[in-house]
């Protein structure tokens, strides 16, 4: 099989990508942190155990947390009564903090370490002056060797504007401070070819070289109470790293001396290698980072021409206009099917796509009185998913 490496194979690679990581972010599910009576307290501290192990090999190390949210509703013995509006989970996720925050912080204690809370919001990465002010916190932090702990900014976070799950803060974490491995502890041994929990027959998968749209297929999402995205968004977490040239794995958070086990060479969970060929930082922020604002609906022979030949996005092949969007917003390509064929900046507003679409480029300084560019979208700025 191309996408599942023999144990032997995977197991030469990861090594030795395991021995070279110096700096590591690992990120915990909710669904190992807490149980029924809150906090599991000794999973906290047998984490902070081997993450003070690994901080103590010299390696920089950022945990990204959940549990706010599942901690909260404990605290105050919230009664479900159905639905959970997203004001009542942001009033967990403050009561919930400060707990997971003082448990760290004892558990941490025990080992000599200090550590510092950083909570962050979409628009904290996707403003260029916030995430440098973020990098450069961490950075600070890590010559401090202080651990940073981050969770999402749950209480001041928009509906629109959230990353929802962990797993995909978790990655572009590791992305911004580019470190060389992320780590995504959950419930359950790893990747399997199916849900675990649902089906019993399902096969795990050691080693990942590239995430194929098959392997994208055997992913679910959660069916805990308390996880948010499951699978899937570990995955494209996943993808999210090895794209940028990092690793990543997934494995079980609640096996004892699980990263004392990974470092030393036990082969548990499931490994990604990076891509050999690295997405360029502007390209990957297109596609990970910027929520698309609207769509443009493209004939048969713009689909092949930006997604076939690298071509960039003429006014000519657009159908249709959905959304409204101003200049430099990320817009959604789809073929006439409505899939998805790439993601890129616009160089027109939705309003003046709308008078070009289908008219050659030297039409456009006739109809709109302007005329900043040749092209809707440019190739540069162009992502073909
Ligand atoms: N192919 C798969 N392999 C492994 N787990 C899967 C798969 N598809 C769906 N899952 C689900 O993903 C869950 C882990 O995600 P989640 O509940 O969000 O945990 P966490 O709180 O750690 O983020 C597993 O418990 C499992 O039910
Ligand atoms: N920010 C939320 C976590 C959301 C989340 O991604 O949860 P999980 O799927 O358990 O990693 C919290 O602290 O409860």
């Amino acid at each position: 099989m191309t996408i599942q490496m023999q144990r032997d194979d995977g197991l030469y690679f990861r090594q030795t990508l395991f021995d070279k990581a110096r700096r590591v972010v690992i990120k915990v599910g909710s669904a190992i942190l807490t149980d029924k009576n809150g906090i599991n307290r000794a999973v906290v501290q047998n984490l902070a155990r081997e993450i003070s192990f690994l901080h103590g090999s010299g390696r920089e190390v950022i945990l990204v947390t959940s549990g706010a949210v599942a901690a909260g509703k404990k605290k105050i013995s919230f009664v479900p009564h159905g639905y959970i509006s997203l004001p009542e989970k942001q009033a967990f996720a403050a009561i919930g903090q400060s707990c997971l925050m003082q448990t760290y912080e004892d558990a941490f204690a025990r080992h000599g370490k200090n550590i510092a809370q950083i909570l962050l919001t979409y628009s904290d990465l996707a403003d260029r002056d916030r995430f440098l002010n973020v990098r450069n916190t961490i950075m600070t932090l890590f010559r401090f060797g202080v651990i940073p702990i981050i969770n999402e900014n749950d209480t001041v976070s928009v509906k629109e504007l959230r990353f929802g799950d962990n797993d995909t803060l978790g990655a572009l974490v590791t992305n911004i401070i580019e470190a060389d491995m992320f780590i995504c502890l959950t419930d359950v041994d790893g990747l399997y070819n199916g849900d675990p929990t649902v089906d019993k027959d399902v096969a795990p998968i050691y080693t990942v070289a590239e995430i194929t749209p098959e392997i994208e297929q055997m992913v679910g999402g959660s069916r805990s109470d308390v996880g948010t995205g499951g699978m899937t968004t570990k995955l494209k977490a996943a993808k999210m790293v090895t794209i940028r040239g990092g690793s990543a794995f997934i494995g079980p958070g609640r096996r004892q001396d699980i990263l004392q086990g990974l470092f030393g060479g036990e082969m548990v969970g499931t490994f990604f290698l990076p891509r050999r060929e690295k997405m360029h930082s502007r390209k990957h922020w297109i596609s990970f980072v910027l929520k698309p604002k609207g769509a443009l609906v493209l004939d048969d022979g713009a689909v092949q021409a930006i997604a076939g030949k690298g071509k960039s996005l003429l006014p000519s092949g657009i159908q249709a206009v959905e959304g409204e969007f101003g200049v430099g917003d990320s817009v959604r390509c789809l073929a006439a099917d409505r899939t998805a064929v790439a993601v890129g900046l616009i160089n027109y507003s939705s309003r003046d796509v709308e008078k070009i679409k289908g008219l050659k480029s030297d039409q456009i300084i006739g109809v709109l009185g302007f005329k900043d560019s040749d092209e809707v979208i440019h190739r540069d700025n162009l992502v073909i998913l």
